[in-house]
């Protein structure tokens, strides 16, 4: 069997890290199973898809290293959710229901009153033909709910209402349909909720496992029954826990917060998001992975965690830092000529500077700072100021390497008798206008001995 995952996002907003989280474990998990990934937009809400969301969408999961093998649109799929509804409704397994809201929730309050549960009585399958015409006459709509196979001869024993299925995160999992109101799966403005289209398309497209969020585990008991009662075997199912803010608010697509949008626009490396994404909320240490074959042998789905995870957006900077620091030229270079840094010495710029960046961005900083002269003027005291430009006369001739730096300051120590802060804070400040940055050692042959010395002048 081919293994077929889909991410299902609904494109009405930015996505967030929760559903970067479902998208990876689909992503690694095919990776890891050499099965396929299905991008499938859930726009059967017409109002509120929007085509630009959807296009960020697969920018973000691009920019994440995700790349669908194929992507459908549920808007155009109409046509086959029709045919399974009447297929249902043929079968009587789709029925009309006429109550407004009020008299649902008027029922509701009875049934707790009296201690029954307070799930949907199948009042409207016991209306008459007489009663159902006048409710048509009146002009009321129907909405349609889905007869749950959730009725037991025998009233003691759960054998026929309980769904069971091994999840792949989860492990074994009930759920009992007794509990649960026949789901309404068509609106009465005749509008389809998620329920059907989703077990339609996990059909029709072949999808093997169902991976996503725990805000679905009850939903799986209802569409595991549908899937039967359209005459498929059911897919694996998978559940993971959804991750909130620091302060634990739950995400959502339209507020916009943590989305993968304003973290790329922060400046954040796209690995630390994904690493972080995936392995924050399990049992693993959470590390940066440089690529995606590196985490993906780090995902394990059974280590995920059953309870929400709190997703802290300042540990992506230790593991973008971790990352920069690790990362071979080859694969910066790229974005590196993006920044304008390019030319023969661009490799040995990023060897001096990568230990120091917290965003590639900082490159840019640092490269304009080697370039361009500083004006530290006013943060070195006339007693430093004296002693830099001493210090020029024990620069070394050229050619300058690695050991440039430490064979200098050593003459100008035993020249001068400085030493520590006093000997090494000037100089840095002269020559790149900061207290603190990359080893000098690096940057000192990348300045050059005439711009050394004009700096220190
Ligand atoms: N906070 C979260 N943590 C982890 N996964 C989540 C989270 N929120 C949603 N998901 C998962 O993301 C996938 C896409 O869901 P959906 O498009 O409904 O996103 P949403 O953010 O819940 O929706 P909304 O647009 O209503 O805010 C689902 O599989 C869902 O389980």
């Amino acid at each position: 069997m081919t293994v077929t995952v889909r991410f299902a996002p609904s494109p009405t907003g930015h996505i967030h890290i929760g559903n970067a989280r479902t998208a990876l474990f689909n992503w690694l998990f095919a990776r890891k199973n050499n099965g396929r990934f299905v991008l499938r937009f859930d726009d059967t809400d017409v109002e509120r898809s929007r085509k630009e969301y959807a296009e960020g969408i697969v920018r973000d999961l691009a920019w994440l290293g995700i790349e669908p093998d194929e992507t459908v649109a549920q808007s155009a799929r109409f046509e086959r959710y029709d045919a399974a509804a009447e297929r249902l409704k043929a079968a009587g397994l789709l029925y009309p229901c006429y109550e407004t809201p009020e008299e649902l929730e008027r029922r509701r309050k009875i049934r707790l009153s009296r201690r029954l549960p307070p799930v949907y009585g199948r009042e409207a399958l016991k209306l008459t033909k007489a009663e159902t015409e006048a409710f048509e006459a009146e002009g009321r709509k129907p909405h349609w709910r889905f007869l749950l196979p959730n009725f037991s001869e025998n009233p003691f024993s759960t054998e026929r209402t309980e769904v069971h299925w091994n999840d792949v995160v989860r492990g074994p999992q009930t759920v009992d349909l007794a509990s649960m109101s026949d789901p309404v799966l068509i609106r009465a403005d005749g509008t389809y909720l998620y329920t059907l289209p989703s077990v339609v398309d996990d059909i029709d497209l072949g999808i093997s496992h169902v991976i996503r969020g725990d805000d679905h585990v009850t939903n799986t008991g209802a569409q595991i029954a549908i899937f039967r009662a359209l005459g498929a075997e059911p897919p694996a199912f998978g559940h993971h826990n959804l991750l909130t803010t620091v302060s634990g608010e739950g995400l959502s697509k339209r507020t916009g917060a943590l989305s993968i949008a304003s973290l790329r626009e922060a400046g954040v490396e796209a690995m630390a998001v994904a690493s972080l994404a995936v392995l924050i909320g399990t049992s693993e240490n959470v590390v940066a992975a440089a690529d995606m074959n590196e985490l993906a042998a780090l995902f394990v789905p059974e280590a995920t965690s059953k309870s929400a995870a709190k997703f802290d957006p300042a540990e992506l900077d230790v593991l973008s830092r971790h990352l920069l620091q690790a990362m071979p030229f080859e694969q910066a270079e790229q974005r590196l000529s993006a920044l304008g840094i390019q030319g023969e010495n661009a490799r040995a710029f990023w060897v001096a500077v990568q230990g120091n960046l917290d965003r590639m961005s900082d490159a840019g900083i640092w490269w304009n700072i080697v370039h361009d002269q500083p004006d530290p003027a006013g943060e070195l005291s006339t007693d430093d100021r004296e002693f830099v430009q001493q210090a020029a006369a024990h620069l070394p001739a050229e050619p300058w390497d690695q050991d440039t730096w430490r064979d200098w300051t050593n003459a100008v120590k035993a020249a001068s008798g400085r030493k520590g802060k006093a000997l090494f804070m000037p100089l840095r400040i002269a020559l790149t206008g900061r207290a603190s940055g990359p080893e000098l050692s690096g940057l000192l042959p990348l300045l050059g001995r005439a711009e050394t010395q004009a700096r220190l002048a």
